[in-house]
Parts: C-alpha cells; structure tokens; sequence
C-alpha cells in the first residue's frame, strides 16, 4: 500500500548502479537495494499515515471525553455548544464528569427499606418526607447497574491516559455506599481498577508504534501527613511493631506538575502480575517521543457528618481531617468547572498533589455514590449536592430537548469517527508489520549473498568491496584493507588503480547510504518493560497491612493513589493559575509531555504552605 512518497527515499531510489561494477560483486545487489528502498519508503510512508492517525483519534477522543463532560446551560447555550462543536479537534480544554452510583438497598429488620430515590439516565430525584430534590448529574447507575455498565463509562478515560493526559478517577460517598465496590470489586465482580489495569496492558499490547511501562505507587493521607504504603517498613522499639512513617515531600515543577519526592514507585511488569492490584498507575510511552502521564484512582474517606457520627477524640481528628480534604477538593473542582483564575490548590493536601491532574487537558471522573434508604437521607442530600455543586449546574436549568439531540448526534459522530480510525490505524499497523518483516527478509538475503560471492571469489576485489562498505562506519576501518592490499600476495596489476578505487568509494559510499537508511527502520517491539517488580497481591497486602498498622481504630481515609517521577522543577507556586493550564510538550503537564531531565531547582510545596 502507497500512501504518500519520502523525499529523500525517493531522491535515494534514483541512484543507479552500474552492473559490470568491480567484477559484479556489489552490482548483482542493486535491485535487492532498490527493492529495500521501495519497502524502506512504504514502511516510512505508512509510519507517517501511523502517526496522522493516531493524532486525529486522539483528538477525537478528546473532543468526545471533553463533550461528554461539558454542561449547557441558561438560555443562549445552544450558540455555546455550536462554538464548541466549532473549535479545533484536539484542543484540550480538560474535563470533569460526575457519575452517580445507587447503592442496591441493603435490607435488614431494623431499617426501613423503602428506595428514596428515582433515577433516569441523566436525572435523580430524593424524595422524602417534606423533602422531594432533583439533581443532574452527567451519568446515574441504578441500583441493578452492573460492574461492566460502570467501566464501559470509563474506558475512554483510560484511553486518554495512555495518549498522555493526566486522569483522575474518585470515588466519593458516605461510608458504606460501595465505594471500594466501585473501585476495586469483589472476586465475581471485578472493579474500575484491576479493569483498568487489564484495559492498559491490552491497549499497550496492540500498539506497535511504542513500549509501553507501568508502575505503581500507594499513598495514605492520614490526619494531614502523607504516608507512603509501599515504602520498606522500619521496625520499632517495641516488639512487633512497624513504623509507617515516610518522608514524603510534594514539589512543583515549572510547569506546575507534581512530583512526590521520596514516595515508592514500583513496576508493573506484566498483566499476570497486577491483575491484582490495587490502584494509582505511571503510564510511561516510549514512542517516536517519550509521554508520561499519571491515572489515580481514588478511593477517597466516607463523606458523613460528623454530628452524625457522633465521633469524639481521634475519631473526631480524622473526620475532621477528611472532610476538609473533601471541602477543598469541591472547591477546587467548583472553581475549575467556573474556569476562576484561582483554583485554590493550597488548601490541603489531598488538592496539592492532584494539582496537576484536575486542571486543563486533564480528564477527570468522580463517582458519587449514595445510598437509597430512608436512614440515610441527609446524607444522600448532601452527597449529590457535592455532585452538582461539582458540575456547578442547577438542577433546573436543564438543557433543551433539541440541544440534547445536537449532543447525542455529535457524541455518535466522534465515536464512529475513533471506531474508523482505529480500525484504519489497526490496518495500518498489520502493513508496518509485514513490511518490517520482508524488509529483514531482504537484508538478510542480501547480507547472505555478499558474503557467499565474497567467499566464493576469493579476491581482494571483493573483500575491498566488503571492506570498504565497513570502512565508512569508522576512519580507523579504513586502514585494513589499504595495508591488506599493500602487503598480501597480489599481482600489482591486479590492485585498484586510483580511478577505480574513487569511482568504488562513491558507489560503496552510497551502499553505505542505503544500507544506514534500511537499518534506520526503527521497529517497536510490542513489548512492556519494567525494571523492578513487586507482585501486586503483595503490593496491596503490604499496603493494607501498613495503613491497618498505621492507623488500626480508622479506616476511613483511603489510599491515595500517587505517582512520582524525576521531573524538571521549579520554583513556581503550585497554587498559580498555570497549574490548571499545564502546557503541552512539558514534563509530568496533564497534557501529553515529553520527558525532560532533572532540573536542579526545586522548591518544597509543603513549605510554600
Ligand atoms: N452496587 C453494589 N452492588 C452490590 N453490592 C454493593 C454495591 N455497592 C456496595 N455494595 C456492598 O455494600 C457493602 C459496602 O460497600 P463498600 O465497602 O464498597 O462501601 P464503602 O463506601 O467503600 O465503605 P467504606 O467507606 O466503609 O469503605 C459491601 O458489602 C459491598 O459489597
């Protein structure tokens, strides 16, 4: 297949080679060359269609991710929604979607077991005594909703995630409302993250044009301070005791990307290994550039009140602490979603280090969950008022049925459009296959072929021709085969006179050329790397068993998926408005980045606090 022509393979594919040329040594392979420079441009041809492709799905994909999340709202949204179908594919604006999850009524004798709550697709109403409230919210499961009609939500999020994007993936509600349910699942009924992560390694799997690498890091804010869950254990005093305690310091790069210094991060090296694990992935690409992106998964600590509750001392520390992480998340979500041009990250620590992947080109996703029955009401209430608080969209100004129709129709065109482009890019990647595969066939038979009439001849003719191909890598080569000559028991006439020797270095020169451009193909093994392994079960063990140790009365802050990484730094604050910005191009930005050294400067966020 032909789709477009390299210049210089062609300007190349024009050299002509003479056929009687030092006894026909190197001449018999001219055509095997210019059959190497046909497959070198077609495989060059199609690595740039590759690549063409895979830029227009990933800016599908945003546009859909970015669509889905985009809320219309008053009277004149409808000029707003035609502005933004209008604007360029690609362009990142970010997104944050919130999702509601039902939790199936639990019923026991000693609770009243009536449903409080009525839900349609985008739509779900509590309804009580003196109470009936209506809330929108992006997407409702009900209360049969199954594990797979959640991730079927999800995976074009993870998709993102692999092109680069930051992600972040919350799971958010009142204590026992499903929230572990949702993330991690049951044996049966596996969660968001072991799909995740089996969703991750199947994509990398199938992609040809990079490697890909995953790691792992497990983190715990615990009354404030972050714990890191992966980190060696250090043995106490006292007997039987271990100390979770880690120094983990949260800096801000230039680009107001994060990075935890000191905090474990730990390879994923094959699905086998992390179907088991828990959470907060580093997706590394290594492709024509190098993208690191971050996916958390967030299972966050229970929502109640702490009147509710009825907590005192420690308890009462820790509800505390919690629900100012959760008050601070919604602001910063509240004033992302209202584009303000401050987004108050420095209010705890949870924000600071999501700072980097909640603002613009970051996708993100939260999950409320909430349960039906009539006990827990208020906090019902309150959960999805946090719901629509973070879509910052009244329940009553709803959107037109003709806007609806308008969205749906532009949704449908977007994901058709990334259906056909993978499809294309699938082709496309079976045909670089092939041609890398006729494009070895060929050196080799040509590598072979050199080789047997070298040896066949015997002459010093053909070993010069062999010699000198060699010769251009390296000046000091070309001494070998002079002093062979000056030196071995060859007739003088037989020599190369210095015509001949001119005219054979400009053809073994351009043998060289070719030769340079054949092996220059780069191939990208499928393959997924990872220099350090845990196996996940013992990850999630190991984090357990720190974080019970840790905090053995609580358990209501969860683990807080993190990633860290070597990043340029700066001394930038984090809580300036660039932070919800990041650019493209730059290092650990939740736009698609490429890799940058360690700068030398940085600045510790915590003490900017
Ligand atoms: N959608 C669901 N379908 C079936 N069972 C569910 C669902 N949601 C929750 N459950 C069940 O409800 C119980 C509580 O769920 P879960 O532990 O996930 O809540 P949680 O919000 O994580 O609570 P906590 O804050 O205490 O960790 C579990 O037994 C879980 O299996």
């Amino acid at each position: 297949m032909k789709l477009c022509c390299n210049d210089s393979s062609a300007r190349l594919k024009q050299h002509q080679f003479p056929t009687n040329f030092y006894d026909g040594v190197c001449l018999k392979e001219s055509d095997e060359f210019s059959i190497s420079i046909d497959v070198s441009e077609e495989i060059s041809a199609l690595r740039s269609r590759q690549r063409h492709l895979d830029w227009r799905r990933r800016g599908a994909l945003d546009k859909l991710i970015d669509l889905k999340g985009t809320v219309f709202d008053l009277d004149n949204c409808m000029d707003y929604f035609l502005e933004f179908l209008g604007s360029e594919i690609g362009q990142n604006s970010g997104s944050i979607r919130v999702f509601c999850r039902v939790r199936p009524l639990i019923p026991t004798s000693n609770l009243k077991t009536k449903s409080l709550v009525t839900v349609e697709q985008e739509k779900i109403t509590v309804q009580s005594v003196g109470i009936k409230k209506e809330f929108i919210i992006d997407r409702v499961f009900h209360q049969e909703s199954t594990q797979e009609d959640v991730f079927l939500e999800v995976k074009p999020i993870l998709r993102s995630a692999l092109d680069g994007h930051n992600v972040c993936i919350l799971s958010y509600g009142q204590t026992g409302t499903g929230k572990t349910y949702t993330m991690e699942g049951t044996d049966g009924k596996l969660g968001i993250v072991p799909r995740a992560i089996q969703e991750l390694f199947s994509h990398a799997s199938e992609d040809i044009s990079s490697t890909y690498s995953f790691s792992i890091s497990m983190l715990e804010v615990y009354l404030g301070s972050l714990r890191d869950l992966l980190a060696p254990r250090q043995p106490l005093f006292r007997h039987n005791e271990c100390s979770t305690a880690s120094n983990i310091s949260i800096l801000a790069t230039k680009s107001s990307a994060v990075e935890l210094e000191g905090l474990t991060d730990v390879s994923i090296p094959d699905l086998k290994k992390a179907n088991q694990c828990l959470t907060r992935i580093t997706i590394k690409r290594h492709g024509a550039t190098e993208e690191i992106s971050k996916l958390w998964l967030i299972d966050l600590g229970g929502s109640e009140r702490l009147l509710k509750t009825g907590a005192s001392g420690l308890t009462m520390d820790e509800g505390k602490a919690i629900n100012l992480s959760l008050s601070a998340l919604g602001d910063v979500i509240a004033a992302l979603r209202r584009k303000r041009s401050h987004v108050p990250y420095r209010n705890s620590k949870l924000t600071q280090i999501l700072s980097d992947s909640l603002g613009d080109g970051s996708k993100v996703l939260m999950v409320v969950h909430i349960s039906p029955s009539q006990e827990d009401v208020s906090e019902t209430v309150c959960s999805l008022s946090f719901a629509e608080r973070a879509r910052s969209i009244k329940s009553n100004k709803d959107v037109s049925e003709d806007l609806k129709i308008l969205k749906q129709q532009r949704l449908a065109g977007l994901d058709k459009e990334i259906c056909d482009t993978e499809q294309e890019l699938k082709y496309v990647n079976e045909q670089i296959r092939k041609s890398e595969i006729s494009l070895e066939q060929k050196k080799k038979l040509s590598s072979s072929t050199y080789q047997g009439l070298s040896d066949e001849k015997g002459s010093p003719r053909s070993t010069l021709v062999v010699g000198q191909i060699d010769a251009t890598e390296s000046p000091q080569a070309t001494e070998k085969p002079k002093s062979r000559l000056s030196n071995g028991p060859v007739p003088h006439f037989m020599s190369s006179t210095a015509c001949s020797r001119h005219r054979h270095n400009a053809v073994s020169h351009s043998v060289s050329i070719k030769l340079r451009l054949t092996n220059s193909v780069t191939r990208y093994p499928t393959e997924l790397s990872g220099s350090q392994s845990l196996s996940y079960s013992s990850c999630k063990n190991a984090a357990r068993a720190r974080s019970v140790a840790f905090s053995s009365s609580v358990s209501r802050l969860k683990h807080l998926p993190v990633k860290s990484d070597q990043i340029n730094i700066s001394s930038n604050s984090i809580d300036s408005t660039a932070a919800s910005a990041p650019k493209r191009r730059e290092s650990f930005g939740s736009r698609p980045v490429q890799r940058a050294p360690l700068h030398q400067h940085r600045r510790r966020m915590s003490s900017l606090t």
